[in-house]
């Protein structure tokens, strides 16, 4: 972060500023600090809301200000729902497995990996990890991405019968259904970086 750029993070949010660097959890900030940060910041901490896209987040720095949290969020959502199918399909493959190898070899992003520790998923017992490796196998044979769903919205019992029901369904659909879930991964995500627009209006 530049010094300018810190001095000024620094008045706007004097509690955030003692946990920087920003690739580490903060306190969320209020609207005022998003707005006040550089891009490479902004993207430092804002790089990972839609999983290893911070492509998304780029781009979206250039709609500052941002009149509050929610307008932050329709801006990336914006951008997310003008892509062609093929984008989004590219954003769905941005995701990791629920359950997936990565889990357990700690090479999910920090994000991903709380998600899915929180959901169960790395306590699955043999035949409930089976039936997911089973089913998302499926999953990604028929549609060519992977299953996404918002694990902190449900726990494995819920997802495991989303999994195996979605399966059935046609590919534009699920496409537009994980795109629906990459926004709600993205709001909760976010409502840990950035005060909520009760707190927090321009
Ligand atoms: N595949 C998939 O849904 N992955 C994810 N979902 C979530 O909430 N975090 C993820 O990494």
């Amino acid at each position: 972060m530049s010094s300018s750029a810190l001095t000024c993070f620094q008045k706007c949010c004097p509690k955030v500023i003692k946990h920087y660097p920003f690739n580490q959890k903060t306190v969320p900030m209020d609207i005022s600090a998003v707005n006040a940060l550089p891009y490479e910041d902004f993207v430092n901490i804002f790089g990972n809301v839609v999983e290893k896209c911070p492509l998304i987040t780029a781009a979206v720095w250039t709609r500052r200000p941002f009149t509050s949290f929610n307008a932050l969020e329709a801006a990336i959502n914006e951008f997310i729902d003008a892509l062609p199918e093929s984008g989004k399909e590219g954003i769905l493959r941005c995701h990791p497995d629920l359950a997936g190898k990565h889990l357990h070899s700690g090479a999910l992003t920090r994000e991903s990996q709380e998600e899915q520790t929180r959901a169960g998923m790395d306590v699955l017992s043999s035949a409930e990890a089976s039936q997911m490796t089973r089913l998302n196998e499926e999953y990604k044979g028929r549609f060519g991405f992977p299953f996404v769903i918002c694990a902190r919205m449900n726990d494995k019992v819920t997802i495991l019968r989303e999994l195996s029901e979605r399966c059935q369904n046609e590919r534009a659909a699920e496409r537009a259904r994980g795109i629906g879930e990459v926004k709600k991964i993205c709001r909760l995500r976010l409502q840990g970086l950035v005060l909520s627009d009760a707190t927090n209006k321009l």
